[in-house]
Parts: structure tokens; C-alpha cells; sequence
């Protein structure tokens, strides 16, 4: 048990960091949180909420681990390096894909059911 806690205290630290030094990861938290506010205010059905919690979660993973690679390459190369640049590079192409990809969910799922309340269209 003590070693799980350990562990999961790990883990937890490991995410507190990335909001912390981040603001990116700060970025996306807002924007998530304005998504849940709009999803709630909208009633989105059930497979609505999964979807947009489930690409929100995935952008803030991706955030994480685009870090824990930052860190890792400038641990092992604080130097300019072509291979530093390319793993970094293909870290926040991860990050920047999912991203592109939230906001298109957002449009699609959110799109229909804001159009219609600002503009009260039945
Ligand atoms: N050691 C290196 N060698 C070559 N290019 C690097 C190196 N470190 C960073 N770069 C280039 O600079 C870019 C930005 O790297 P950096 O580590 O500053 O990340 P960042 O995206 O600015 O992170 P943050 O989210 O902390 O602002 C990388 O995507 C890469 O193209």
C-alpha cells in the first residue's frame, strides 16, 4: 500500500509540475474548464461529454509527456543538437495534432447546440 501511495504521490507531482512550469498546459486547462461550462449550459448528451472530456484529457497527456521529453533531451543535451530538435519538435507535433483535433470536436459537438441558443433558432 505504502508503495502505491508513493507512487501515486510520484505521478501527481509529475502533473503538478507540468501546470506549474507550463503555460500551455495552463492554457489548456482553461479551455477546458470554458468547454465543461459550455457542455453543462448546452445539456450535452452522455457520448457528448465523453468525447470532449476524453480529446480534452488527451491534449493535457500529450502535454505531460511533451514535457517529461523536454526534459529529458535537455538533461542529456543541453546542447544544440539535431536530434534534440527533432525529438522535441515531434513532441509538440503531438501536442499541436490533438490540439487541432479538440478544437474541431469542439466546433462540431458544441457548434449546433450555441448556434441555436444565440441565436434561437428552434
Ligand atoms: N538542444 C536543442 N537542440 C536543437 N534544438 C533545440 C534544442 N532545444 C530546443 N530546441 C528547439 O527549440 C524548440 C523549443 O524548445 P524548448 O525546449 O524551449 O521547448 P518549448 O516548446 O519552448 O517549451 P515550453 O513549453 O517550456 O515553452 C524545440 O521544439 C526545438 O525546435
Amino acid at each position: 500500500m505504502n508503495r502505491f501511495l508513493r507512487s501515486f504521490g510520484c505521478a501527481v507531482s509529475g502533473i503538478v509540475f507540468t501546470v506549474r512550469t507550463q503555460r500551455h498546459m495552463r492554457f489548456h486547462i482553461g479551455a477546458a474548464a470554458v468547454v465543461f461550462l459550455l457542455a453543462a449550459l448546452l445539456g450535452l448528451q452522455a457520448v457528448e461529454w465523453a468525447i470532449i472530456v476524453g480529446i480534452s484529457v488527451l491534449v493535457m497527456v500529450l502535454e505531460i509527456v511533451n514535457t517529461a521529453i523536454e526534459k529529458t533531451v535537455d538533461l542529456h543535451m543541453p546542447t544544440v543538437h539535431p536530434l534534440a530538435k527533432a525529438a522535441k519538435d515531434a513532441a509538440a507535433g503531438a501536442v499541436l495534432l490533438a490540439a487541432i483535433a479538440s478544437v474541431i470536436i469542439g466546433v462540431i459537438i458544441l457548434g449546433p447546440p450555441l448556434y441555436k441558443l444565440l441565436f434561437h433558432v428552434s
